[in-house]
């Protein structure tokens, strides 16, 4: 799947009148570590899941809120390697339904080598990425390898950044535009900021592929809410944690409440 691909295929998805949902799963969290990965994706896929957002296990996940922090530590503790997830994604008997996006801080692909990485990223089927340490400065070091495999590198855009780095932002990235949308790190939260509504819209304005917003998104109103100003919403810990309770249908009615689209706006 090309970087454009990742992108059409969301598009395919609102263009059937529903918003976006990308659940993230932790790479190797749970029973069986990497071996269940076919699996939950699938699982995912057919509860109504836009694509996934897949996290690889690192020991200094600088932007991880707890509950992301500890199904990291499970999946270490499971044995998961960077490579461990590459081979299952390699393995799966049939093609994911869904794009997979990979979520990892810049060190591991540093380590594994930039070219092997993103080479690997394409022949495991990965159509997307997101490296939330990797300022826009520093991007040229990967944005050649993303292309030639094309991998779609989809930044992030901050509550915290100026105007012109929203906007700059917004127009570079591929497949969509990841919308932080609390100030902090990842974790389920009660409420979000007042602003949050233009600053969404602000963003859905300038940018020219779909954007989600993510971080603290706990249930099916809040996605509801936030995806009532753009096109979807992206839920880490959340689904993290129903999984790790084994409350699989919970995961189900939280995606299909979420994405139901309301015509008001
Ligand atoms: O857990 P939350 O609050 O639902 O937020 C999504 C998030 O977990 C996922 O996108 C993610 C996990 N780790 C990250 C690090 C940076 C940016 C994003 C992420």
């Amino acid at each position: 799947m090309s970087s454009k691909e990742l992108e059409q295929a969301l598009r395919n998805t609102l263009n059937r009148g529903t918003k976006l949902f990308i659940p993230y799963i932790m790479a190797g969290d749970g029973e069986g570590g990497v071996s269940n990965l076919e699996n939950r994706i699938r699982f995912l896929a057919e509860a109504g899941a836009s694509a996934v957002e897949l996290g690889i296990p690192f020991s200094d996940p600088v932007a991880d809120g707890p509950t992301i922090q500890e199904a990291g530590l499970r999946s270490l503790a499971n044995g998961t390697k960077l490579q461990s997830v590459f081979d299952a994604l390699q393995q799966f008997k049939e093609k994911s339904p869904i794009p997979i996006i990979f979520m990892t801080y810049i060190n591991p692909i540093f380590k594994y080598g930039i070219d092997a990485f993103f080479e690997e990223c394409a022949t495991s089927g990965v159509s997307g990425i997101i490296i939330p340490d990797l300022p826009m400065e520093e991007e040229q070091l990967v944005h050649p390898a993303c292309k030639r495999n094309s991998i779609a590198l989809v930044r992030l855009a901050a509550m915290t950044s100026t105007k012109e780095r929203i906007s700059e932002l917004a127009k570079r990235s591929e497949g969509f535009l990841y919308a932080v949308s609390v100030t902090g790190t990842t974790g389920a939260r009660a409420e979000h900021a007042s602003n949050i509504g233009d600053y969404l819209q602000e963003l859905k304005e300038i940018s020219t592929v779909p954007v989600l917003a993510g971080f603290g998104v706990s249930d099916a109103d809040q996605a509801k809410h936030l995806g009532s100003f753009c096109d979807g919403v992206i839920v880490g810990s959340t689904i993290v944690r129903l999984f790790n309770e084994e409350k699989e249908d919970e995961i189900k009615q939280l995606i299909q409440n979420s994405v139901i689209c309301e015509t008001s706006v």
